[in-house]
């Protein structure tokens, strides 16, 4: 992978402008206003430049900026551009891999099964709405567990219209309902009773669709109706992470007998400033109990709630170990509708079942030995992203409290991790490239996009075969024509190596 790029092309620092104001945290992030011109003088990770402002220099997220000369370019295309990439989201609906994780994640499943098991007889002659319904699976246990008078099920992606099938192949067509569309352009005929959705992404809000519930909740939940899940929590800890500290930081201490420490900085920079999602923290792992940090109340919450989401947390350290990080994980709950019903709770964390969304870490710099007794208290605030606005920022602010010398209790931590790219969520999806079938191919450009910010990708071609390599010239060919959301790269090779393997190439228009 290509990194460490100098500003421009040239290696002269690079003249970008602000696309929002951003306000920094930490000693070495600058903040600026939007239409601020900075320098930018290295890119030493693709989400973060090393930049300056009226003298001063510090790190800057590469998405706020853009290049001046492309600015004006650019601006016609941003007004173009979809800021909620719906194309390449809807897509990945549109397969079926995302779809077989997510019915294939029990937990997850299960509990919405029985929420609406447990309130079948509630449930009676009501009208649903099920937001996002996918396959359908929702609104089938609907139709199948109680007798509802209707269930809406409305959905975006191309998979709707195999969830029609569905439907009708489980003899569900009198009450199931299936509204191709985008819920925010959908018109039903009557308000409904009950909005059940599956919005939750990876630290509750990644993706946002929360979005789109609760603006389907203003419009189409009548007075009293009710929300499912009816409230969600962020739920945050402070944890060893021993074995991946040693895969991406300790390991330049020594291979091969060599000092590699030099690369340590870079290593932090390039794998520890965004989250690492899909971790499986073990219980022993966490040194206190957990706590809630941010908890949303689905009946309460506003859309410009989700701007900013601040928490506070005060973690009483129960063992002594080494402090590497935050695991966060979320919890939703279900409200009962029956007299002294109970509560469903669908549950994220490391207690629990596995889900397919697993854990987030948050890796610290340094790791620092704690002990019991110790106490982590702090802040953590997720911050939308201006422009991309299925993205998010997560800062993290924590100060540690120890009775031990060697712990530095006055110092305030502070940390901002980017959780951008899709492709974080699921290496594999550029796979799908390998695929036989030229449907396919087209239906995955989107994905090209979400892989933007590695500039160089080098697959195996294992099972590529000539009429394979003319489709993915063809996507190459097209998908040159756009430009990536968020640092400017394009697409503009496509190289076959010696035979066995793909290289792509991004490199910046400019
Ligand atoms: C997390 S999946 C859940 C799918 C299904 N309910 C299930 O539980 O298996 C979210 C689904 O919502 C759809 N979706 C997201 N935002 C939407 C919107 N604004 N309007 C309609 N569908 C949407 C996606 O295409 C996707 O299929």
């Amino acid at each position: 992978m290509q990194s460490d790029k100098e500003g421009g092309d040239d290696g002269c620092p690079e003249e970008c402008i602000a696309l929002s104001d951003f306000t920094g945290s930490g000693s070495d992030q600058l903040a600026f206003t939007s239409k601020d011109k900075l320098l930018v003088h290295a890119k030493p990770s693709s989400d973060w430049w090393w930049a300056e402002l009226h003298g001063v220099i510090g790190y800057v997220p590469a998405s706020y900026l853009r290049p001046v000369g492309a600015a004006k370019e650019r601006d016609e295309e941003t007004c173009l551009e979809d800021p909620w990439q719906d194309e390449e989201y809807f897509a990945s609906y549109g397969t079926l891999r995302l779809h077989l994780e997510m019915l294939s994640d029990k937990s997850r499943t299960e509990a919405y099964r029985q929420v609406i098991f447990t309130n079948s007889a509630s449930l009676r002659n009501k009208v649903v709405m099920d937001l996002g319904c996918g396959t359908g699976i929702i609104s089938l246990f609907c139709a199948q567990l109680s007798q509802p008078s209707v269930v809406y099920a409305v959905e975006a992606s191309s998979i709707a219209e195999y969830t029609r099938q569905l439907v009708k192949q489980n003899d569900c067509e009198e009450v199931v309902t299936v509204l191709q569309g985008r819920a925010e352009e959908t018109e039903l005929p009557v308000q409904v009773d009950v909005l059940v959705s599956e919005w939750m992404g990876n630290c509750l809000l990644f993706e946002f669709m929360v979005e789109s519930v609760l603006l389907a909740r203003d419009r189409w939940l009548r007075k009293g109706g009710v929300m499912w899940p009816s409230s969600a929590a962020l739920a945050l800890v402070p944890c060893q992470a021993e074995s991946y500290y040693a895969e991406k930081i300790a390991f330049w201490e020594q291979p091969y007998g060599l000092d590699f420490t030099p690369l340590q900085p870079l290593a932090q920079k390039e794998f520890f400033t965004k989250p690492k999602f899909s971790h499986l923290i073990d219980p022993s792992d966490c040194l206190s109990a957990p706590c809630d940090i941010i908890t949303m109340d689905m009946y309460t919450l506003q859309v410009e709630d989700l701007e900013e989401m601040k928490g506070q947390f005060h973690f009483c350290v129960e063992r002594s170990g080494v402090f590497h990080g935050f695991t966060a994980w979320f919890t939703a709950h279900f409200e009962s509708l029956e007299t002294e019903g109970a509560t469903v709770e669908l549950n994220t964390g490391p207690n629990s079942e596995p889900t397919h969304w697993k854990q987030t870490l948050f890796m610290l710099d340094r790791p620092v030995r704690v002990y019991e007794g110790d106490s982590i208290s702090g802040s953590i605030v997720l911050h939308r992203n201006p422009i991309w606005r299925r993205h998010m920022t997560v800062t993290l602010q924590w100060n540690i409290n120890s009775s031990k010398e060697e712990t530095d209790n006055c110092q305030a931590n502070i940390k901002t991790f980017t959780l951008f790219t899709l492709t974080l969520m699921n290496n594999s999806s550029i796979m799908l490239f390998f695929n036989h079938c030229g449907s396919i191919f087209f239906m995955q450009c989107g994905f090209v996009t979400y892989m933007h910010r590695q500039k160089v990708l080098t697959l195996p071609l294992e099972s590529l075969d000539f009429f394979c390599v003319c489709f993915f010239c063809i996507c190459v060919h097209r998908l040159e024509q756009r430009v990536s959301p968020c640092g400017g790269e394009r697409l503009t090779k496509c190289l076959i190596n010696g035979g066995d393997q793909l290289k792509i190439s991004l490199t910046h228009p400019l």
